[in-house]
């Protein structure tokens, strides 16, 4: 970092990071839509100094000023185009001037770059909002900004930070008697608009409306609140409007979709308990947005304690977003130490019972809908299932799959009450999607029978199917199976044994260690061919999945299978006597195998089957 000295006004002017640069860069050159979020930053930032302020005061006596109301305090001079934030929040020292305004602390800044490479922009607010370039966004509206701060602790002393948004910024001791900051922006000629009480006062009502301190407009002596303030999730239910929780859930996430539900617990027994938790409607919130980080804002009497507490929900929960807050909490708890608390985990269990029934209730009274919540955080689910079995009791009601019932998505006790007459197990398949599962050519037997089979298509679904093994009794089982029994009726116009034993020794040899054996299949009605696996190869499902994850692989040996009355298979065992139709013989048998891998999922590179498509359409199209 370079240091100038500048002796007579003992000002020193710092280079920003070269991040940091790049950021303002873009800022101030690239970004002009939605400017007035800056507001809603710097505000937000103000919030967080008086957290933690208030949180210092709790935990610490040495706290300057501790009698000061903690508030923000928001004016405007028209006609010097310059408005002031200012806060009675934790300060800054110098130090921290230089760590927190000219270093990327955060991963924030980086992933907005990356970002911005990525993808056009076009709505900065958005991209500012998600990556937490927070403070930096004041130079897309400002031509000088100065950072006044005074550091709560008792020792310390006033410090300006001030920077024109380029290449620099300079500190300089200052004069400040009171703890907190105070942020003077010199608007830009094209943003003086900002500094009209009037827009300030709107974009502070529509952004900022649920921060907890008062925020203050303030024009002399005048001063007046402009936000509501009062805690929404300390009002009784009933007392709150829809619009006010999407309100509120936009504010807090700026996820700028509504949310899919809301909860909200207000009770004093067994613990005194106010929370608001909301069920996102998208997992990732389009191209240019994260998905919210995981946890709960944690508040103990309308303190905040811990911005994002990830003990109050397990794991599949994890995207539930909101705020909780109880009287019960003791308020000295260390940020650390609030995990072991007995309240905490009273606390946990009833908002985990709740959202769970809240999720429950969705998918009983709202398929479609819950059908999109399931589209978005299944995985979510079937990952706690298989990462944490003590879920199961939990997970298992809400689990869905699609079926050959229909297209809609079916439970598994559903499934069960479906069953047929016979049927002992829970059949079903998996492929890379749900098209190529319904086609695949293990459902013929299934199909004829009206045996429901589960079609599963996520890479998780294999490790789900190990992790449940069997539901009320019944055991799950893939209709690859080599010993399921199948018919053991002669069909009407089946190859003879004797000649299918013939095409089962050429094939054996042509495709040699590819497979461990040919054999009749009693279970092929429409389709020539299938691989089924021995019901010992309890690793069938992880070759899938190695594929999938692009991991080393290589394509396991399965039974092929041949259905004796199909043409195809007709035609291959005429083939047999006729030496110059060799080659035809061998494209077609390999092609067989190629797409029999391809429907299983197992194929490790599809496009070499298309030379061999060729071949044979090179045969089917030669003139006779
Ligand atoms: N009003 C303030 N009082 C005290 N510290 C502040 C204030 N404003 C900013 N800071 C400090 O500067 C840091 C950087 O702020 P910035 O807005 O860039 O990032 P952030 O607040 O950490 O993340 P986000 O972008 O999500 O707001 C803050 O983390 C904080 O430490």
């Amino acid at each position: 970092m370079a240091e100038q000295h500048d002796v007579a006004n003992e000002r020193e002017q710092f280079q920003f990071q070269a991040e940091i640069q790049q950021v303002l860069h873009i800022l101030i050159h690239s970004l002009y839509t939605h400017r007035e979020i800056f507001v809603r930053e710097l505000i937000s930032n103000a919030s967080d100094a008086l957290n933690r302020v208030q949180f210092e005061m709790l935990t610490n006596q040495d706290v300057r000023d501790p009698e000061l109301e903690l508030a923000i305090t928001l004016e405007a001079d028209k006609d010097a185009r310059i408005i002031r934030i200012s806060d009675t929040g934790i300060g800054m020292t110098r130090d921290d001037m230089i760590k927190n305004l000219g270093t990327v602390a955060q991963s924030g800044a980086k992933a907005f770059l990356q970002k911005l490479g990525e993808a056009n922009p076009t709505n900065s607010s958005e991209i500012i909002g998600q990556f937490g370039v927070g403070f930096y966004s004041v130079f897309m509206a400002a031509d000088e900004v100065r950072v006044t701060s005074l550091s709560y602790q008792p020792d310390a002393t006033a410090w300006r930070w001030t920077s024109c948004g380029e290449a620099t910024y300079t500190l300089e001791a200052a004069e400040r008697s009171e703890r907190g900051t105070t942020i003077e922006i010199v608007l830009k000629e094209d943003a003086e608009e900002y500094a009209e009480r009037w827009k300030l006062d709107q974009i502070v009502r529509q952004h900022s409306n649920f921060v907890a301190f008062p925020i203050y407009s303030a024009e002399g002596d005048e001063k007046k609140v402009l936000n509501q303030r009062t805690a929404l999730w300390r009002k009784q239910p009933r007392e709150v409007t829809q619009e006010e929780y999407n309100d509120f859930y936009r504010q807090t996430t700026m996820d700028f979709n509504e949310p899919l539900s809301t909860v909200h617990i207000s009770t004093d027994a067994p613990v005194d308990l106010h929370a608001i938790l909301f069920l996102p409607s998208k997992r990732e919130q389009g191209m240019m947005r994260q998905i919210p980080d995981p946890g709960l804002k944690l508040y103990s009497r309308k303190v905040l304690i811990q911005e994002r507490n990830e003990e109050l929900l397990p794991k599949h929960l994890r995207f539930v977003q909101g705020v909780v807050d109880s009287e019960d909490l003791p308020l000295n708890v260390s940020r650390e130490t609030v995990q072991s608390s007995g309240t905490l985990r009273q606390i946990a269990k009833i908002i985990t019972n709740k959202i769970t029934k809240e999720i429950e209730t969705l998918a009983e009274n709202d398929a479609e809908k819950f059908a999109d919540f399931w589209r978005e955080f299944g995985p979510y689910f079937k990952e706690g299932l298989v990462t944490d079995p003590g879920t199961r009791s939990q997970i298992e009601p809400l689990l869905r799959f699609h079926s050959t019932n229909g297209e809609g998505l079916t439970k598994l006790s559903e499934y069960v009450e479906r069953m047929k007459e016979g049927q002992e197990d829970i059949y079903y398949v998996i492929a890379d999607n749900v098209e190529t599962a319904r086609r695949s050519p293990h459902l013929d037997y299934f199909n004829e029978r009206g045996y429901e089979v589960l079609l599963m298509h996520e890479t998780i679904d294999s490790f789900v199917i190990s992790s449940l093994r069997d539901f009320q009794g019944k055991k799950l089982r893939s209709v690859d199976d080599a010993d399921i029994a199948g018919d053991d009726v002669e069909l009407e116009g089946s190859l003879s044994a004797a000649t299918l034993g013939q095409l089962g020794d050429r094939i054996k040899e042509l495709l040699g260690e590819q497979i461990s054996e040919v054999r009749g299949s009693k279970l092929l009605r429409s389709n020539p061919v299938r691989l089924a696996a021995p019901s010992d190869d309890f690793g069938r499902d992880m070759d899938r999945i190695r594929r999938m994850m692009g991991q080393e692989y290589s394509v396991p040996s399965r039974i092929l299978e041949l259905n004796p009355r199909h043409a195809i298979v007709h035609n291959l065992a005429a083939l047999l006597d006729e030496p110059d139709q060799a080659e035809l013989f061998n494209v077609a048998v390999q092609q067989l195998y190629g797409t029999a891998l391809l429907g299983e999922g197992l194929h490790p590179n599809p496009s070499e089957l298309i030379s061999g498509v060729h071949a044979l359409i090179a045969a089917a199209t030669k003139k006779q």
